[in-house]
């Protein structure tokens, strides 16, 4: 399994995914303005990535003002800067908002450098913690199948997106081991084509089955039967359990309800935003248009035509058949289901 961030010696190390499958290459990142633009232009990509190649972007920032009379200002710019990266994956602000807090919670007259040692060991943990946690998601996840069954999933939320191994690709991954998975429907994920050119790839990479499908086969495949579930990844969960994640998972959703398939949200709780009451207030990305009216920078629409590219969608907790996370499964209703784990993680039980 190759890995998407890697910390050696000071630097930070990325796989750059928008070369995937076709090229394996890794950016070298000496600056935290080198780890936001990565994040940006989705050369790292996937809630958990994000959020861990934003802790190290913090650290690489903390190293640059070590000598800097103005610390606690200038890392909050390099803070902000982060945070203007991508706006709906929380997993982002989260990762931040910890790193910060090691920051306010220092003793003023600490070490500058010592500080920086706190942060990088702060960041490491999260990238570590990432990978534990997706195993533990996986575990539980792979107890919701019982029999062998074919899955489909949608962009990427694979080891690709996270510190390593996965959440919805993790669950699958643990459960094809388990013989409880006997392939993957791979939506290609229309604009950018993380399905197509991350997760079939990924999948390839073990010779776990898999057979790739465009967005708008979703639908016959299931009329078909050729699937019995459906599981995805998520960029934000609000706390009535309404799910932001690609584009095109909505869709996906309402046509799994259809089917009388059952649709699985697995993410970490890092990805819950206990402040956020519902999916309507989550702000999603609105990105280029030329990733929609072109392909591999060909236009593929009439020159100068008006486009809409949202970058993700909000599924409602109606449509979401179980949250799956690393303290369990979460079943309706969720907003007790999440109430709970939001009252853990004050107590610090989480
Ligand atoms: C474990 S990754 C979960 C989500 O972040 C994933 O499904 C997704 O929507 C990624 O979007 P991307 O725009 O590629 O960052």
């Amino acid at each position: 399994m190759l890995q998407t961030i890697e910390w050696k010696n000071s630097t930070l190390w990325l796989l750059d995914q928008t070369l995937l499958p076709n090229r394996i290459e890794f950016i070298e990142c000496h600056s935290f303005q080198r780890v936001a633009q990565a994040i940006k232009r989705l050369e790292v990509r996937g809630a958990p990535a994000i959020g861990a190649a934003a802790a190290f972007g913090l650290v690489l920032g903390a190293k640059e003002l070590c000598n800097d009379s103005d610390f606690g200002t200038n890392i909050e710019r390099v803070a902000e800067e982060l945070r203007q990266t991508r706006p709906t994956a929380v997993n982002l602000f989260w990762a931040i908002e910890r790193m910060m807090s090691i920051i306010h919670k220092a003793n003023c007259d600490k070490d500058i450098i010592d500080l920086v040692k706190d942060l990088e060991k702060e960041a490491i943990s999260i990238a570590s913690e990432d990978c534990a946690i997706n195993h533990k998601i996986s575990q539980y996840g792979a107890q919701l199948f019982n029999e062998p069954v074919s899955v489909l999933t949608h962009c990427n939320a694979g080891a690709l997106a996270t510190a390593g191994f996965g959440t919805a690709l993790g669950v699958i991954r643990q459960a094809f081991s388990e013989g409880k998975i006997t392939r993957v429907f791979a939506d290609e994920t229309r604009p950018l084509l993380q399905g197509a050119r991350l997760t079939a790839w990924e999948l390839m990479q073990e010779n776990i089955p898999v057979t790739l499908i465009t967005d708008n086969m979703a639908g016959w495949v299931m009329k078909k039967n050729m699937v019995q579930a459906v599981i995805v990844g998520a960029d934000r969960i609000t706390l009535n359990g309404d799910v932001a994640n690609k584009i095109g998972t909505y869709s996906v959703a309402v046509l799994a309800k259809e089917h009388k398939i059952p649709f699985y949200v697995a993410a970490p709780v890092s990805t819950f935003d206990f402040t956020m009451e519902s999916g309507l207030n989550i702000p999603i990305e609105e990105r280029h248009a030329d990733e929609v009216a072109q392909f591999a920078g060909v236009l593929t629409a009439p020159k100068g035509v008006e486009v809409f590219n949202p970058a993700f969608d909000v599924t409602p907790n109606s449509l979401i058949s179980a949250i799956i996370t690393e303290y369990g499964v979460l079943e309706q209703p969720y907003h007790e289901a999440i109430i709970a784990l939001q009252q853990k993680k004050i107590k610090g039980v989480l």
